[in-house]
């Protein structure tokens, strides 16, 4: 007699905690005990810009705690690693989380581990409470200054594998002056998807423009021995939400 497979079955497989989510605001759970985001950042942390093919990082020296994140729905406090971004081939799609059914045109992902548990980034990405990661959602609008001192730099990444120094970057000023968020559990939106990241979704976008963006489409994901081939778009689509709930900072 073979095994019977009901539909629960499929719910108690192991990949129930993915991400990216279509957050559905309405269905968010106000809960008065989130605390405020208490960002930490010394400018002097950063130190280079990578293309890695899929996307570029804005990489920081994780070697202390200089630049940390910690209260919101956090019970540790996380170090600062690395920001990137998501986008599309064009500016109707590219962001990862998607609001009420709305995508929007790019997204921020500032990346963070638990150094208060764990020795380092790759063993806090094996643990559920291993990584943070602030997302933050982009729409078209004005030219974005900060964003620009970024931009300039990715004529000095073009391929895939160059990397360049980038440093005394001010992430404080890329970030909304509202910092209400929604929160929930869920993964790495590319390989390896490890479900190890509380998910902090700021609430407010922030601008980019739309000959801004055009730019992060210049990037190619091949090396400068390869045929050009540009990094048109690179967001993972939602993932079921399961038996998640999605916090939220303000009623
Ligand atoms: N896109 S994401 O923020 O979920 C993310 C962050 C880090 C890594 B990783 O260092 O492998 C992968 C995905
Ligand atoms: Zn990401």
């Amino acid at each position: 007699m073979g095994a019977t497979v009901s539909q629960d079955d499929n719910d108690s497989d192991c990949h129930t905690h993915q991400s990216p989510i279509n957050i559905w605001t309405k269905m968010a759970l106000y809960d008065p005990f989130l605390k405020p985001l208490k960002i930490q950042y010394d400018p002097t942390t950063s130190r280079k810009i990578v293309n890695l093919g899929h996307c570029f990082n804005v990489e920081f020296d994780d070697t202390s705690d200089m630049s940390v994140l910690s209260d919101g729905p956090l019970n540790s406090r996380y170090r600062l690693r690395q920001f990137h971004f998501h986008w599309g081939s064009s500016d109707k799609d590219g962001s990862e989380h998607v609001i009420d059914g709305n995508v929007y045109p790019a997204e921020l992902h500032i990346v963070y581990w638990n150094s208060q548990k764990y020795e380092s980034f790759e063993e806090a990405a094996k643990h559920p409470d291993g990584l943070a990661v602030i997302g933050v959602l982009l729409k078209i609008g004005e030219a974005n200054p900060v964003l620009q001192t970024i931009i300039e730099h990715l004529d000095d990444v073009k391929t895939k594998g160059k990397e360049h120094s980038f440093t005394k970057y001010n992430l404080a000023r890329l970030l909304p002056n509202d910092l209400d968020y929604w929160t929930y559990h869920g993964s790495l939106t590319t390989e390896p998807y490890f479900e190890c990241v509380t998910w902090i979704v700021l609430q407010r976008a922030i601008p980019i423009s739309s000959a801004q963006l055009t730019r992060f489409r210049g990037l190619l994901c091949t090396s400068e021995y390869e045929k050009p081939v540009p990094i048109m778009e690179n967001h993972r689509p939602v993932q079921l939400l399961h038996d998640r709930v999605v916090r939220s900072s303000r009623l």
